[in-house]
C-alpha cells in the first residue's frame, strides 16, 4: 500500500499510472504528513452528514476525511486519477469517488442524492479557480455548515480581511454577506508536489444561517460592493457612478440618503453601510 505522505512513494504511484501534473488544472497534491490529518480535524467533518471534497488528487486529504467522516464524495475533474484513486481509497468504504466538473456540477442535487443532510466541504482547491469556486459554494443556498479550504496565502488574507483593512475587496465583502471566516493555519510551499511558487493557507468559513445584514435585492448590493472596488482609489462619488452606469447626482442622493460621506473609499465601508446605500439606490 503507498505511503502517501511519502513522496518518494507517491511519485512511484504516479509512475505506475503514467501520470503527469496539469499545471492548468492546479495539480499540486501535499506531501507534507502534518497538513490533511490537521485540515480533516478542523473541517467539522464529525459533526455533519459526511464531507465533500473537491479535487481529491491521488486521496491523500480524502483518506483523513473518511477516517472521520460518516461518509466522504469526492469530486475530481481529472479522469487519468480515477484508476489512481481506486487504488489508493480501497480501504475506505464510506468514500464515493464522482468524476466531474465543480464549476458545472449540480451541487445541490449531489448533495441531497449522497448524504442525509448539510455536509462540510473541505478540499485544497485548484489554484485557478479558487474565488469563483469559493463564491459558487456560497452563492448557491446548499446545506453546506461550513466549507474549510487550502488557497494560496495572498487569497486568505482577501478572503478573510475585516472590512476596513488594507486586503478587504468585493470578495471579502460577498464572503461576510455569507459566512464567517477565519485563518487557520499557514501551509510552506515546500508541503507540496510540484512545489508552486507561493505559500497557501487553510481558511474556515462557518455559513451564516441568515445573512448579517438585510437588504432588498442582493444582486444590487453586489453589483454596489463590486463597482466600489473595481476603481478602489477613487472615492464613492466617482467610483459608484463608474462602476453602476448611473448619473452621479443619482447615486449622491442615494449615499446622502444612507448616511455614507461621498467622499470615503470602498475599503472603509461595512456590508451595512453598503446594504444602506444598495436599498437607497433601490427607492429612487
Ligand atoms: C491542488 S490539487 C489538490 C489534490 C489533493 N486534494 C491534495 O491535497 O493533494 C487540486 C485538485 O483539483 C482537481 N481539479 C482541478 N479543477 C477541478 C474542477 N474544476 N473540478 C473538480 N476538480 C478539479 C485537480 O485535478 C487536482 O486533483
Amino acid at each position: 500500500m503507498t505511503d502517501l505522505a511519502n513522496p518518494a512513494q507517491i511519485k512511484a504511484l504516479l509512475a505506475r499510472h503514467g501520470f503527469h501534473f496539469s499545471k492548468a488544472l492546479g495539480q499540486n497534491f501535499l506531501i507534507n504528513p502534518s497538513v490533511c490529518p490537521r485540515m480533516a480535524a478542523l473541517c467539522g467533518a464529525e459533526e455533519a452528514a459526511g464531507v465533500l471534497e473537491i479535487g481529491p488528487g491521488i486521496g491523500v486529504l480524502t483518506a483523513e476525511l473518511a477516517r472521520r467522516a460518516k461518509k466522504v464524495v469526492a469530486l475530481e475533474l481529472d479522469t487519468r486519477l480515477l484508476p489512481v484513486l481506486a487504488e489508493t481509497l480501497d480501504q475506505f468504504s464510506n468514500v464515493r469517488v464522482v468524476q466531474g466538473d465543480a464549476m458545472e456540477a449540480d451541487l445541490a442535487a449531489l448533495i441531497r442524492e449522497e448524504f442525509g443532510g448539510p455536509v462540510a466541504v473541505c478540499a485544497n482547491l485548484p489554484y485557478y479557480i479558487t474565488s469563483p469556486l469559493l463564491m459558487r459554494l456560497l452563492e448557491s443556498h446548499l446545506p453546506v455548515t461550513a466549507v474549510t479550504v487550502m488557497v494560496q496565502k495572498e487569497a486568505a488574507a482577501r478572503i478573510c480581511a475585516a472590512p476596513g483593512s488594507r486586503d478587504t475587496g468585493a470578495v471579502s465583502l460577498a464572503v461576510r454577506y455569507y459566512a464567517s471566516p477565519r485563518v487557520l493555519f499557514d501551509v510552506s510551499a515546500g508541503s507540496f508536489l510540484p512545489r508552486p511558487q507561493v505559500d497557501s493557507c487553510v481558511i474556515r468559513l462557518d455559513l451564516h444561517q441568515e445573512p448579517p445584514v438585510a437588504v432588498r435585492n442582493e444582486a444590487l448590493l453586489f453589483r454596489v460592493v463590486r463597482a466600489a472596488f473595481a476603481q478602489r482609489r477613487k472615492m464613492l462619488r466617482s467610483a459608484l457612478p463608474a462602476g453602476l452606469g448611473l448619473p452621479r447626482e443619482r447615486v449622491a442622493a442615494a449615499l446622502r440618503k444612507a448616511g455614507v460621506d461621498e467622499s470615503l473609499r470602498g475599503e472603509r465601508l461595512t456590508l451595512a453601510d453598503f446594504a444602506r446605500v444598495a436599498d437607497a439606490l433601490a427607492e429612487e
